[in-house]
């Protein structure tokens, strides 16, 4: 099957600052991913170069086999949700009916119920709606448009905790119906943590992990107990980020348990918790040549 983004050496610098440093990955479809990073990190860059809104400075860049700048045949296929989305001057139903006529597998039906849950007044000007209402506009665009490259740079801004859930369950529910390939940036990445199928850290524009998700479940375990007997755990064993605190000592250990570990950490009165996808994210940034990044997919 040929993928339907492409990168590789990818580049891209604002005058002397390295926005993206010889990023690589591929996405198949059906595939749902998670793009994670600190502020700054890259992942606006690299969406928008993906969606042909910007230039790569280097390396290449293929979406469905093309380079999408300015190519509207691979554009036709796509669409970038962005957080700082703007809309032309227009009513939510005018910005409705142009997109219509833009996504070829446009879903009407959809569309209207989406803009009946997120409430979003058909004859209001877009510019008249509130943060949270226009991030939802942006939501009903993103998955009423059905495209088979779905982009959504941190689709969040100005939404309660409730319309976030609701929109990781309408994402998911349409994704299973149709699967296609879906590139997710996101700084909430526990919160999506379970329709991630795959993650892609990016940090100070290098790619420092790309990976399956299910691979990262159980790939390291915070533990916490007295100093010695952590140590004695631990020992030979890759470890990550030691703190101690109330005479409690805690590290993250790589590496997979197996059930004679876990008789040990009883034994020593040690806590064995698993570490969250955002935490190895973070960790994945912090200590890019650790073993966590040796779970890169291919
Ligand atoms: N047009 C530009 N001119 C100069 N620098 C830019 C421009 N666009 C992005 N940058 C810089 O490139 C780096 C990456 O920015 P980018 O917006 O891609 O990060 P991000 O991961 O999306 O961050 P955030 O999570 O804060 O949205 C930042 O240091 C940013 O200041």
């Amino acid at each position: 099957m040929s993928a339907v983004v492409s990168v590789a050496g990818l580049e891209r610098r604002y005058r002397d600052h390295r926005a993206l440093a010889g990023v690589g990955f591929e996405l198949e479809s059906p595939c749902i991913a998670g793009l994670v990073g600190r502020n700054g990190a890259g992942k606006t860059t690299l969406l928008r170069i993906l969606a042909g809104q910007e230039l790569p400075g280097a390396g290449r860049v293929h979406v469905f086999g093309a380079a999408p700048l300015e190519n509207d045949a691979v554009l036709r296929r796509m669409i970038l949700i962005r957080e700082d989305q703007t809309y032309p001057d227009l009513r939510v139903r005018q910005v409705i009916a142009s997109a219509a006529l833009l996504y070829p597998r446009w879903d009407a039906e959809l569309a209207r119920t989406l803009l009946d849950a997120y409430e979003l007044p058909p004859a209001r000007q877009v510019k008249k709606l509130s943060r949270g209402m226009r991030t939802a506009l942006g939501i009903v665009l993103g998955l009423a448009a059905r495209a088979e490259l779905t982009l959504f740079d941190e689709p969040y801004a100005g939404l309660d905790a409730v319309a976030r859930t609701f929109f990781y369950d309408q994402l998911l529910a349409d994704y299973t119906a149709h699967p296609r390939c879906i590139l997710l940036s996101t700084h909430l990445v526990d919160e999506a943590a379970d329709l991630l199928e795959r993650v892609l850290v990016l940090d100070r524009g290098r790619l420092v992990l790309d990976t399956g998700t299910d691979d990262l479940r159980g790939a390291a375990t915070a533990v916490t107990g007295p100093a010695g007997g952590v140590e004695r755990f631990v020992a030979g064993r890759e470890t990550l980020g030691w703190r101690t605190m109330g005479g409690q000592t805690r590290t993250v250990m790589l590496g997979r348990l197996d059930p004679r570990d876990r008789e040990l950490a009883e034994h020593l009165r040690l806590r064995l918790e698993e570490v969250t996808l955002q935490q190895l994210a973070v960790l994945a940034a912090e200590r890019p040549e650790s073993g966590l990044t040796t779970a890169r997919a291919s």
